[in-house]
């Protein structure tokens, strides 16, 4: 796709002051031990042109070697293409542990490296590929200490990044099917998530009804529980870290800031990172803090971005930004409801201490209504630990810096012997025989995953508004979930494997699953934990290990990890000042006047048409959008009823059916469908219903047209499109947007006026601020299924955040659709 080049984005490993080696993995050391990738590294640095398509005869084939092997020499192939010239470098094939993978097209662009789509050779499988430098640019800003501080600091993110994200497994969080470290990056292969951005379905939308937002609400809530209780912060929960999958639910991604947190007090975290608007006021003033409760705050942003459709906490002229979230000071619109003005209120509280606990905002009436009980976290279910501790599990708890696997297992046994462990195990016993009834009414899964996922369904009066769980034991409480962080990865590698071996049988289909009857004969067997269902994620994903972490490491080998780091401090140990922290960047003041990138934010909350009658034109676009909603409304009731008589007589053919790979996860929240959404809209959410069967797998094809709700009546018409794409041209021309005519759209870059930039901030993080007063992104023309309607969109693909609302704003409303 033809594009302006950026700098930042095509940068180079120096080649004259190149820094120290890293620390690596196994897999770049064998890579390196090998050389190919010196001597394609000293070729390109020569500039000598290699052909992007054929593999040069100095990387070895990885499919002929053994796994150890092959770990090393993809490695090394991978840094091959890494070395060649940025024009051609990701054209090519990324020879992954699981397979290799072509890339198509890049689809993102964040503050650390490109995000590619990319498609497993061989199959139809398409991931998205987080490729992250592993070098900093010798741009003559930093010393060489000073990058190689850098780079370390960035290397302990990115191992830790996707240490986590490989454990994690929830429906709403964006699963890594894959990992690859080189000499000089990180490939990331991420299951791909091909809905958009929710920061797109905001643009589409103006604000969403609470309905709707609380439906994406519960989801977000599900997916932050999970992760607290598995003692993870996020740290970066924005709007733009949302994305929507092909059946309309969310995905989060980013795990780039994310941190294991602890419950003691003399071990908080201090770092003080993420974006500005939805920062947390303690991170603004660099106090410590533990974790959740920042994740709580950014949360309360994202809501109210979803039912206001702007940041609460708006200013052009940063210091008075940072003043305004640090009084907390929001200003409610009348028509939210007060349940949902009262549920932000209590997350955006500047005192931690009293901002609510992620427990309230699950059993917050606003978010119950219209549902049983709060949002499932779909925590597996645990047993406390007992000694002996598995040591494949062990060895494997890598990417964390804990140490290495004998201070692992010393520790561990320290902690689970403790009297404060084993009084809470004892608690939990207790509580166990006498469980308390949930005066909430705790939403039950639904279908055959239950017996895997049995909860405590306790609210007791110990819970607090510092640091509550959804299920009601403070956390440091309850040994199962974020008692220690060490402890829960614990769980987490354990219960990966468990899963993996569930895959592997699964794979076997003449072996029909065995269910344990007999008795254990060892006591690591009496503490494994029950069997648990494949995610939504596993069931399509290559069956792969932490050994993807580590790339030498074969699946499901005994073998533990023989290279043993020093123990060191994590980051968070260390207070980093703010003006080096990751916030910075969002933190430099700009400066005053004009109007701000914010209060794009601000215009968009007034996108009901129907509340501006002194805009002539949106009256008129207003009516024709009822009688089009309508037809709509009408198209989206049929569907549903197919749908749901579809399904019924699914579940009449195989009521008893269990749980397999193949099947739709029973376990999740409601789609648009099932909660009536789909014929809610006045004009806003107007799309058609079961569209996600509709979806090509064509990357090319794969435009968004899927999605329910996506598109709103100022982004959809009935015009020929011939009509549609002159007028985009039209209104691209008129603000000076450079755009490129591609397949089913246009590709555009704005680069604003430098008085205009100056009004605009990055909220990128650290040393890499990506945004360069450019954005890029693409408005596409899609055909709305079921009825003649085209609709436009708009997707990101680099550059401000905020500098591509107000652009693709400004577009919408010049559109004469
Ligand atoms: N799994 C995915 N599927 C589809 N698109 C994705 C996926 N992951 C990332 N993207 C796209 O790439 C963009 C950048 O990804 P990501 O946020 O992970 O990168 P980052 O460098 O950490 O960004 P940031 O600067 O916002 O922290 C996203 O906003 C999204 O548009």
């Amino acid at each position: 796709m033809p594009m302006r080049s950026q700098s930042v984005r095509t940068r180079r490993p120096p080649t004259a002051s190149r820094p120290e080696p890293l620390p690596r993995s196994e897999s770049s050391t064998r890579a390196e031990a090998s050389r190919p990738h010196r001597r394609s590294s000293q070729r390109s640095t020569t500039g000598a042109a290699q052909s992007p398509r054929h593999p040069p005869s100095d990387v070895p084939a990885p499919a002929a070697e053994e796994p150890h092997d092959r770990a090393a020499a993809n490695a090394a192939a991978a840094d091959h293409y890494a070395q060649r010239p940025s024009k051609h470098r990701y054209r090519t094939v990324i020879p992954a542990p699981s397979g290799n993978y072509a890339f198509i097209k890049t689809i993102g662009q964040g503050s650390m490296g490109k995000v590619k789509l990319a498609r497993k050779e061989g199959t139809n499988e398409l991931v998205a590929c987080k490729i992250i430098d592993r070098v900093s640019p010798d741009d003559g800003r930093l010393s060489r200490e000073e990058r190689e501080r850098a780079d370390a600091a960035r290397e302990d993110r990115n191992a830790r990044e996707a240490a986590i994200v490989s454990l994690l497994n929830h429906q709403y969080i964006c699963g890594l099917r894959d990992n690859l470290r080189t000499r000089w990056h990180w490939y990331m292969l991420f299951e791909y998530v091909n809905g958009g951005q929710m920061l797109d379905y905001i643009i589409s939308h103006g604000k969403l009804k609470e309905k709707q937002a609380r439906k994406f609400a519960r989801q977000i809530a599900s997916a932050v529980d999970y992760c607290h209780r598995n003692s993870i912060v996020h740290r970066d929960l924005k709007i733009e870290n949302i994305l929507i999958s092909k059946t309309g639910d969310i995905k989060i991604i980013d795990f780039g800031l994310s941190n294991l947190f602890s419950p003691d007090e003399d071990r908080k975290l201090k770092t003080y990172c993420g974006s500005l608007y939805f920062a947390a006021p303690e991170l603004l003033q660099a106090r410590p803090y533990t974790g959740p409760e920042v994740d709580v705050w950014s949360f309360g942003v994202v809501l109210f971005v979803l039912v206001c459709g702007k940041v609460p906490f708006d200013d052009q002229y940063m210091p008075a930004l940072h003043q305004k979230i640090k009084k907390g000071e929001v200003d409610y619109p009348n028509w939210l409801s007060s349940e949902c003005k009262h549920l932000i209120s209590r997350m955006l509280v500047t005192d931690p201490k009293q901002r609510a606990t992620m427990h309230e905002v699950m059993n917050h009436p606003w978010m119950l209504k219209g549902y049983n009980g709060p949002p499932e976290n779909f925590l597996p279910h645990r047993e406390p630990l007992k000694l002996p501790l598995d040591e494949e599990v062990i060895a494997h708890m890598t990417g964390f810096k804990f140490g290495p696997p004998e201070y692992i297992r010393e520790e561990l046994t320290k902690k689970i012997t403790s009297p404060k462990y084993q009084a809470a195990v004892r608690r939990l016993e207790k509580e166990r025989e006498q469980p308390q009834p949930n005066p909430q009414g705790t939403e039950k899964r639904r279908g055959f995953g239950f017996d895997f996922y049995k909860r405590r369904n306790s609210i007791t009066s110990k819970e607090t508004l510092t640091n509550g769980s959804s299920d009601g034991l403070p956390i440091g409480d309850d040994p199962l979930n974020a008692f220690d962080p060490m402890i829960s990865v614990y769980y987490l590698v354990r219960e990966k494997f468990e899963r993996e071996r569930q895959e592997a049988q699964a794979a076997q289909p003449a072996v029909p699953p065995k269910v344990q009857q007999v008795p254990p004969s060892s006591p690591q067997q009496a503490q494994a934990p029950p069997p648990v269902p494949p995610s939504p994620i596993a069931r399509h994903k290559e069956k792969h290990s932490l050994a993807e972490i580590v790339p030498p490491q074969p699946a499901h080998t005994e073998n533990s990890r023989t290279r043993h780091r020093a123990r060191s401090h994590s980051e968070d140990q260390v207070r980093e000042p703010v003006q080096n922290g990751l916030l910075s960047p969002d933190m430099v003041p700009t400066k005053k006047g004009g109007n701000g990138p914010v209060s794009l934010l601000r215009r968009l909350s007034t996108r009901d048409r129907r509340k501006e009658p002194s805009d002539g034109k949106t009256i008129s676009l207003q009516k024709s959008v009822s009688k089009r909603a309508k037809s709509l409304g009408h198209a989206r009731r049929e569907s549903i009823q197919a749908r749901r008589a579809r399904r019924e007589a699914e579940a009449r053919d195989q009521p008893q059916t269990p749980h397999t790979p193949h099947q739709e996860p029973p376990l999740r929240e409601e789609t648009d469908a099932e909660l009536g959404l789909e014929g809610e809209g006045e004009g806003g959410e107007t799309s058609g219903g079961s569209n996600e069967r509709l979806e090509p797998e064509d990357p090319d094809l794969a435009k968004p047209v899927y999605l329910k709700g996506i598109f709103s009546v100022s982004t959809t018409s009935t015009k020929p499109l011939s009509e549609i794409r002159a007028d985009i041209k039209r209104v691209l021309k008129m603000l000076g947007v450079d755009y490129t005519e591609i397949k089913g759209g246009f590709s555009c870059t704005h680069a604003p006026s430098i008085a205009e930039e100056e009004r605009y901030h990055s909220p990128s993080r650290g040393e890499e601020r990506v945004a360069d007063g450019e954005i890029r992104f693409e408005v596409l023309i899609v055909k709305v299924p079921i009825v003649s309607l085209h609709g436009v969109q708009f997707k990101r693909l680099g550059g401000d955040t905020w500098q591509y609302k107000a652009t693709a704003e400004q577009i919408v409303r010049k559109l004469r659709l």
